[in-house]
């Protein structure tokens, strides 16, 4: 089918309207219409060390377009995360940027755990670029276990100065982005040493490299880690300290303090030298969206452009996107992209409401922020990653070439689940949380994502084909998970074990439950957004809504199967419903499918991908991509008769 009749087919659906969230006139142009932000070679086709050299060109003019629009009053944080996120940037950086943590960790953590001097010190020269710098937390021997971070800071009160070391291979700072060759400074992670005793971690600002030469300062070893799965021009780097000495006051200071002499100043809370991590976690649940849609644009567009086999014999091929078992490849992964795009706004609201908390002291919403942040961004960024790969294998054999952009986007959203926070140990986290809150139930009705808990276990759901059925049945799942898993964990506790024990012998179930509350609160903002849009939209809109939210609904319900049974009403003969409810639901969407997908709006350039351009000349874009391999430079490899001649002959 050309892409006349393709474009032709797409439903009378406003592109940016179903998308309902106000886009800010962000001017991609600016930045794509730049040619030097093009590479004039394919990155595939680029050594790693050519890769991370064009890197930092791309990076170095992305970001002195951003800071001229800034000076032109067009913009200011919009624009950096615009040029930071799994859209624009990943669409001139496929490879990662070199610069990312500067501008996403490092300045974050000036601003979020140093003192208003030491903002007024750092903050300029950071925003100036000035100093470039990174956020240095994980060591070769512990990402997540960060109180067994070996890196220390002792303070020498004679000279009111740290002396940061690495006592062994394992201390060595491993995996922080831009840390290898291109970061001058690095907020460090380490454990503060003063007056003979260990405080804890705390972060530290320490120069690495020479603000002239960028030669790496004395007792700085530095490099960086090697070849990756992907996001290799990120620049992951290594960093081991040989007694590095740094003057008192580049200790971030804001939560707790070393005074001259060397007493140390408690932190209200421990847990505010966390807050960098949280606040990541919620940028990443709208980065997994981001990652998901532009898969979920690349694999339609490819699915009402690709014709194969036959439905019936004397039919010609059809579109692919009309076997079933294509739309449920296609389709639930669409409905999870407005899903994470509502959740991950509803978070980033709701972090800032409790940001503007902490700043005043409060501190009683940290606890369920941090929970919920840990269990969507593992939510999220795990079913985005399994999203893009069926995705890409819903593309066949095209769906493997690096042209499709799949593999390397691929690459990029499955970094997700293990950075800031391994997927299981932030699921942890928020059953941590869960297990506190179930057993002491009488702070739970004032937190938003936890108060059914309070009375979802005893609450009646008899099955209906309802979203809202889906909502209180997920509910009743997530209590009664949580409720078993309290139980063993008391049961092992009685016959014996120590609560640590017990806790990790009942893991399994923790994790579990812990999903299922993720997946009620995504459910709930889905169901929540589409009701607080019906009224504004019209009524065709409305509808496409609403199938969608309840194409996510009965696919997270459909999920929890096994555990609807055993801890719901349900039936087997309802789940029988379900399904007939889902595969209704493909055939409803299935005429506004690529109009949805184009409803999120991404141009060609940022798609980067010759299944998913807007006009389908899918065949011509793959041939003609093939043509940049400089194996085709030539008819015959030098090769041939270097080796393969020699061989055929030899054998001949
Ligand atoms: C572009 C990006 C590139 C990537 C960058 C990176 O990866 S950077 C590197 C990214 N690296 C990582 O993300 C490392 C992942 N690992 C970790 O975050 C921590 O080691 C841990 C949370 C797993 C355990 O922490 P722990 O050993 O301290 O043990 P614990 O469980 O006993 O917790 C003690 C108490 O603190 C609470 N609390 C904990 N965290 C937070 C928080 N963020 N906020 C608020 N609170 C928090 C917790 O709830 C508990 O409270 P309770 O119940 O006592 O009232
Ligand atoms: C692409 C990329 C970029 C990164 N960038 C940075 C950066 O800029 N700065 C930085 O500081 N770090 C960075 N990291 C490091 C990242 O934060 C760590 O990899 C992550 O925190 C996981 O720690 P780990 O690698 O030590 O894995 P581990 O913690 O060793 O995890 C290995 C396995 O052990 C399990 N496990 C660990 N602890 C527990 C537990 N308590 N209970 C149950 N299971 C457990 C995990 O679930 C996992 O299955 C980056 C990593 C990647 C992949």
């Amino acid at each position: 089918m050309s892409a006349k009749v393709v474009v032709s087919k797409r439903r009378n659906v406003n592109r940016q309207a179903i998308f309902l969230i106000t886009l800010w006139p962000f001017p991609e142009d600016f930045f794509l219409s730049d040619p030097e932000l093009k590479s004039k070679v394919p990155l595939e086709y680029l050594s790693h060390k050519e890769k991370y050299e064009e890197a930092v060109r791309k990076a170095c003019l992305l970001f002195r377009k951003v800071i001229q629009l800034q000076n032109e009053g067009k913009g200011g944080m919009d624009n950096f995360r615009e040029v930071l996120g799994g859209q624009l940037g990943s669409a001139i950086l496929p490879d990662g940027n070199p610069i990312t943590l500067h501008y996403v960790m490092f300045i974050p953590t000036l601003m979020g755990q140093g003192t208003i001097e030491q903002q007024a010190e750092w903050i300029q020269k950071a925003w100036n670029c000035d100093i470039i710098g990174t956020y240095a937390q994980t060591e070769l021997g512990h990402g997540t276990f960060i109180r067994g971070l070996e890196t220390v800071a002792k303070y020498d009160p004679k000279t009111e100065e740290f002396v940061l070391h690495s006592p062994t291979l394992t201390a060595y700072k491993w995996w922080p982005g831009g840390l290898g060759h291109s970061a001058n400074y690095a907020v460090v992670v380490a454990q503060l040493y003063t007056q003979g005793k260990c405080h804890g971690i705390h972060p530290f600002v320490v120069q690495l490299r020479d603000e002239e030469t960028h030669e790496p300062l004395p007792g700085i070893k530095i490099g960086e880690i090697g070849c990756k799965l992907g996001m290799n021009s990120t620049n992951n780097g290594y960093l081991g300290f040989d007694n590095v000495r740094i003057p008192r006051n580049y200790m971030l200071m804001k939560n707790s303090q070393v005074l001259p002499d060397g007493t140390y100043v408690k932190s209200p809370s421990s847990k505010l030298t966390y807050g960098t991590m949280i606040f990541v976690r919620v940028v990443l649940v709208q980065d997994a969206a981001t990652y998901l849609k532009k898969a979920s644009i690349i694999a339609t567009r490819y699915s009402a452009i690709r014709h194969q086999s036959q439905i019936k014999p004397d039919q010609p091929e059809p579109q692919i996107l009309d076997y079933v078992t294509q739309q449920y490849k296609l389709f639930p992964n669409i409905a999870s992209c407005f899903a994470f795009q509502y959740a991950a706004t509803w978070l980033w609201d709701t972090y800032n409401n409790i940001t503007e908390e902490l700043e005043t002291g409060q501190l009683d919403n940290l606890p369920e922020l941090h929970a919920t942040a840990c269990v969507l961004k593992a939510v999220s960024t795990a079913d985005a990653a399994q999203g893009v790969e069926m995705l890409r294998l819903a593309c066949g054999g095209h769906g493997y070439m690096t042209a499709s952009n799949l593999p390397s986007t691929y690459g990029l959203v499955t970094a997700m689940c293990t950075y800031e926070g391994e997927n299981t140990v932030l699921l942890l986290q928020t059953a941590r949380f869960l297990v506190k809150m179930w057993q002491n139930k009488t702070n739970v009705y004032k937190l938003p994502t936890m108060k059914y808990l309070a009375t979802a276990l005893n609450r009646a759901t008899p099955f209906e084909k309802s979203v809202e059925w889906v909502i209180a049945a997920l509910q009743k799942t997530a209590a009664g998970k949580i409720d078993l898993a309290n139980r063993h964990l008391n049961e092992r506790v009685a016959k014996g074990q120590s609560y640590e024990d017990a806790w990790n012998n009942t893991s399994i179930e923790l994790v579990s439950a812990a999903e299922v509350h993720g997946r009620t609160i995504i459910v709930e903002q889905f169901y929540n957004t589409v009701q607080g849009y019906k009224s504004r939209v019209s009524k065709e809109l409305g509808t496409v809504l609403e199938q969608l939210l309840q194409l996510y609904a009965v696919n997270a319900a459909l999920r929890c199967t096994g555990d609807f049974l055993r801890f719901t009403e349900v039936l087997g003969k309802d789940i029988t419903v379900l399904q007939t409810w889902l595969e209704e639901l493909l055939s409803q969407i299935r005429p506004n499918a690529v109009g949805l997908v184009d409803s999120f709006d991404m141009r060609d350039e940022i798609l980067s991908s010759a299944l998913g351009c807007y006009d389908g000349n899918v065949y011509e874009r793959l041939f003609n991509e093939a043509q940049k391999s400089p194996l085709n430079a030539e008819p015959v490899n030098k090769s041939y008769n270097l080796y393969l001649k020699p061989f055929i002959k030899a054998q001949l």
